[in-house]
């Protein structure tokens, strides 16, 4: 299959978090350019996250997933999207329910909501964030979760800063544009999302409506996905609509650009289409189980998220109409039902 040719370009950012000069930063964006263009997918090297942190970040992951479920339930996700925090048990969620909208072809929409997904996960934000706040697991329950996940957070914010200054020197933006995108970008709207893929036997399989995350794009500006030694994440390639496999690599974070990303760069950068897969559907074995760690950057809800204006000049059209990313969640989540539209 020409999948198997096809594979996800890696670009070196430390430039941007090791303080590089500007010639070197320069081409750093450029390469970032080159690559992240065709699909909005790349691999990272040089992020600057110590290998030790994230090591330990899916150590405590596992711990969460390992607890009885009574205890995870301690921590429940309230009913509703506000706020999207806390766990959520196996099949709550649907992460293809929005792809599912832009397709017309009846039976393939039908496929993707039948097929829940068999994942749980756990979601954390910025403890400042009094909109989405924090549903934290009890120290009892799990000690150390809520001191180690506070201060993971905010080193991949540090992370997701560099990367935010690489894709804006990347599309060439002005001063004033850059800053006011960083400006929207405050770091309290991200989201650490922890996740655990249970194993999958191939009798299970049988039943079709088992699925791990169905091909989707996300609504952040990009997304940084930390994964463990089981792959299984796969980009798909805009030219061809084959998948290309994401495989974990020592040192590498995968980012792809999502939604907000797409509208900010007036389309020059495309929100990555991706998806987990079950290997055991073409092995006939036991799939494993999978962990990992997405974190979304998002702006500031009320931000006003546009194409910026010296790109709508050198493309010569505005792709996109300003919205905010409330509006756009709001629009979403009604659209795939998540919320009730009166
Ligand atoms: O588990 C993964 O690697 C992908 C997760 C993902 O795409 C998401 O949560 O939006
Ligand atoms: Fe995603």
């Amino acid at each position: 299959m020409s999948s198997k040719l096809l594979s996800v370009p890696i670009v070196d950012l430390s430039p941007f978090t090791s303080g590089g000069d500007l010639e070197s930063r320069k081409r750093a964006a450029r390469e970032l350019a080159e690559k992240g263009h065709k699909n909005g997918s790349v691999g990272i090297s040089g992020h600057g996250v110590p290998s030790d942190i994230h090591e330990k970040a899916f150590q405590i992951t596992e711990k969460l997933f390992d607890l009885p479920y009574e205890d995870k339930m301690k921590a429940p996700h309230p009913d509703g999207y506000v706020p999207h925090r806390g766990y959520s048990g196996i099949a709550k969620e649907q992460g293809a329910a929005k792809t599912a909208l832009e397709t017309d072809d009846e039976a393939q929409k039908a496929a993707i909501m039948k097929a829940s997904d068999y994942k749980e996960s756990y979601e954390i934000g910025s403890e400042e964030n009094k909109v989405q706040y924090n549903i934290w697991m009890s120290e009892d329950v799990l000690p150390g979760f809520r001191t180690f996940m506070t201060d993971f957070y905010w080193s991949l914010n540090k992370a997701a800063n560099a990367i935010l200054e690489a894709i804006m020197m990347s599309l060439d933006l002005t001063e004033e544009e850059a800053e006011s995108m960083s400006k929207i970008h405050t770091g309290h709207d991200n989201q650490l999302r922890l996740l655990h893929y249970p194993p999958i036997s191939p009798e299970m399989l049988k039943n079709e409506a088992i699925g791990r995350l169905g091909a989707h794009t996300d609504f952040s500006t990009f997304t940084l996905l930390w994964q463990d030694v089981q792959s299984g994440l796969e980009f798909g390639d805009r030219e061809t609509g084959d998948f290309m496999p994401a495989i974990a690599k020592e040192g590498v974070v995968y980012m792809n650009i999502g939604d907000m990303g797409q509208r900010i760069s007036n389309g020059f950068y495309p929100s990555a289409i991706h998806r987990v897969v079950i290997a055991g559907k073409d092995t006939g074995e036991v799939t494993p189980a999978r962990y990992s760690i997405p974190f979304f950057v998002a702006p500031f809800p009320e931000g006003l998220v546009e194409p910026q204006p010296s790109l709508v000049a050198s493309h010569g059209q505005r792709v996109y109409e300003p919205i905010t990313f409330a509006a756009y969640c709001e629009k979403m989540m009604k659209a795939t039902q998540l919320i009730p539209d009166e």
